[in-house]
């Protein structure tokens, strides 16, 4: 070691030292201090003069500079309060022959908030990069595991999706919007072969009729006015290898739906504005909530195109088909909205899961999940309850027909509405003019259920 900074002059040192981040001390086996930089210095208001030749506890506050380097034991990221600041300090011994013969310290974080700024700092980019790592990589984010659920329905499905994965037939995912279409893709790629290769989706209803091509296939430089220089890539030429997912396949323009069968058939793509042919090796997993049978007849979507992606048939059924599962995702569902907004939520009034359970639910697990985010927002108490469910679910028809009287029926309504018409106005003859009754009848009612 020494050898080695003997090529290093007195000079150059010092201007390491005196540039260096940390903040620095070194102290004699006295605890006298033999060199401090000048940043340090300028913080502690002393004169550098001053300080070197002084004992360390009278220039630095708090400091164990002289207890290491007579115990010789090393102290690292130690907080030190000095000045109305907490600091990471180090305080390392120096040893020459196995002998204590001083110490030397550094301050690194000048404060704890400098620290934590840091260190938030340093994990908030580890999980980007994480994060774009697998996007990277795949581009694939749930799996199986994230497919909650299990009904008959669902279990038939995942079965299903374990068995098809590994082969390259196409796939198309039916199912109303908001069932899971997009999960069930992205779980049958991360199951295939072509796991580690890119997954790449193509939202077909969200780019214009003109852009879908160069979209699908690319495009050369100078394709069209305002084409990026040096072209670019399309999804298929993106997705070689992989998976490329075309989501809302029945909302795609007749002439590309041409153009697509021809790519599938071929296996090759020609970029916009470019002679050359590309070969490319992409397996299809095509979604849609759009009656193709339908659509096919009314000459809307081409059955050619049809017979292609639909080799294996894949129907996701709509949540009210599968109410053995309402509870078990409404209660995922809770729990992944009370860890984001830090709520403690524990569960849902039985009348809440009893209208889940009858609602129709046309936005499909979409629209739980909303439902449910918005009610804790909307809850003061530890269970999600009637008052904050949106007014259209409470509304609707929420009895099974024959599960109740109409006499019952009834009555819970109207325990319903005088509890809520109270909540609103206190104010019991108030309310009862709102309601249209008299204070007598209001009372008799209120008597009734138990509400006075
Ligand atoms: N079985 C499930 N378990 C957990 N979350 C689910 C499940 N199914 C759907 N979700 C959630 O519901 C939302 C909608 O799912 P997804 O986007 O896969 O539906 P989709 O059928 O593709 O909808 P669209 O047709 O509108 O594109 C997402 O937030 C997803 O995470």
């Amino acid at each position: 070691m020494s050898s080695l900074l003997k090529k290093v002059s007195v000079d150059m040192i010092e201007i390491i030292l005196e540039n260096a981040f940390e903040w620095l001390v070194v102290v004699d086996d006295k605890g006298i201090i033999i060199y401090i930089n000048d940043n340090y210095c300028r913080f502690l208001e002393v004169e550098r003069d001053k300080a070197i030749g002084s004992h360390v506890t009278n220039v630095i506050e708090n400091t164990r500079m002289h207890i290491v380097a007579e115990s010789g034991k090393e102290e690292v990221a130690d907080l030190q309060y000095i000045k109305g600041n907490y600091m990471i300090a180090n305080r390392i011994p120096i040893l020459v022959d196995g002998k204590v013969i001083g110490a030397f310290g550094s301050v690194i974080f000048r404060d704890t908030s400098e620290w934590m700024q840091m260190s938030s700092h340093v994990k908030n980019m580890m999980s980007k990069i994480q994060s774009y790592i697998q996007d990277i990589n795949t581009g694939v984010k749930y799996s199986l595991n994230d497919i909650i659920g299990e009904s008959p329905g669902m279990n038939e499905l995942k079965d299903k999706a374990q068995m098809i994965a590994p082969s390259d037939i196409s796939i198309l995912i039916r199912g109303e919007s908001g069932t899971g279409k997009e999960l069930f893709a992205h779980s049958i790629h991360q199951l295939s072969e072509r796991s580690g290769q890119p997954f790449i989706k193509v939202n077909c209803a969200a780019i214009p009729e003109q852009l879908l091509e160069s979209e699908l296939f690319g495009y050369e430089e100078g394709a069209f006015t305002g084409a990026k220089k040096g072209g670019k890539k399309g999804k298929f030429q993106l997705a070689h290898k992989g998976t490329l997912f075309l989501d809302e396949i029945g909302d795609m323009p007749l002439n590309m739906q041409a153009k697509l069968l021809r790519v599938l058939q071929e296996g090759e793509v020609e970029a916009v504005g470019s002679t050359r042919v590309q070969n490319v090796d992409v397996r299809i997993i095509a979604a849609t909530n759009r009656p193709l049978e339908k659509m096919m007849e009314e000459k809307r979507f081409r059955s050619d195109l049809y017979y292609r992606i639909n080799v294996i048939p894949f129907q996701i059924p709509p949540l009210r088909e599968r109410k053995d599962d309402i509870e078990t995702l409404a209660s995922f569902f809770l729990e992944k909205s009370t860890k984001s907004s830090g709520k403690r939520i524990k569960d849902f009034d039985q009348e809440v899961l009893r209208i889940f359970l009858s609602y129709s639910w046309p936005g499909n697990l979409r629209e739980l999940e909303n439902v449910i985010h918005a009610s804790t927002y909307l809850t003061n108490g530890s269970t999600i309850s009637l008052q904050s469910l949106p007014t259209y679910m409470k509304t609707g028809n929420i009895y099974g027909v024959g599960s109740k009287t109409l006499k019952e029926i009834l009555e819970e309504t109207e325990k319903s509405v005088l509890t809520q018409s109270l909540q609103a106005q206190p104010d019991k003859r108030k309310a009862a003019k709102s309601l249209g009754i008299s204070k007598s009848s209001m009372y008799e009612k209120l008597n009734k259920y138990g509400l006075l």
